[in-house]
């Protein structure tokens, strides 16, 4: 699962470099961080739309654009998926849920 992300992050490095004429990823750094927040604004209403609808492949088409967005923004502010990873990771082991999961093996 986590592959995905790995794989678009790899792509969406390279988008640095691509003409904006070419490429989606492209023209929204082109276009700067407000262009991008505000498609991170736009999804994740067409999520909440989505989930009011009640369609379950609506709701996984619209939380799919919404994660892309979101994968876009970190990638143009350096950061790495690995990091957001890090720190669910942080928390689960907080909740103790980790201990749980283990326990239940
Ligand atoms: N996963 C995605 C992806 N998901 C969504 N989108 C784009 O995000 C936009 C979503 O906008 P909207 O929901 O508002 O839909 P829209 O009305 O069609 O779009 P707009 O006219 O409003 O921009 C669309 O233009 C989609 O094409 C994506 N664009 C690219 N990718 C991935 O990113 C890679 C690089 O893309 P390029 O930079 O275009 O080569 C691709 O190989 C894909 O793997």
């Amino acid at each position: 699962m986590d592959d995905i992300f790995k794989q678009l992050e790899v792509i969406l490095e390279q988008r640095k470099e691509a003409s904006s004429e070419s490429s989606y990823v492209s023209s929204l750094y082109k276009k700067g961080v407000d262009e991008i927040l505000k498609k991170i604004g736009e999804e994740s209403a067409e999520v909440i739309m989505a989930a009011k609808d009640g369609v379950d492949s609506k709701i996984i088409y619209e939380v799919a654009d919404l994660w892309f967005h979101t994968l876009v923004l970190l990638r143009h502010k350096n950061i790495e998926v690995d990091k957001i990873e890090q720190e669910l990771s942080r928390r689960f082991g907080l909740s103790g849920l980790e201990e749980k999961a283990n326990r239940n093996q």
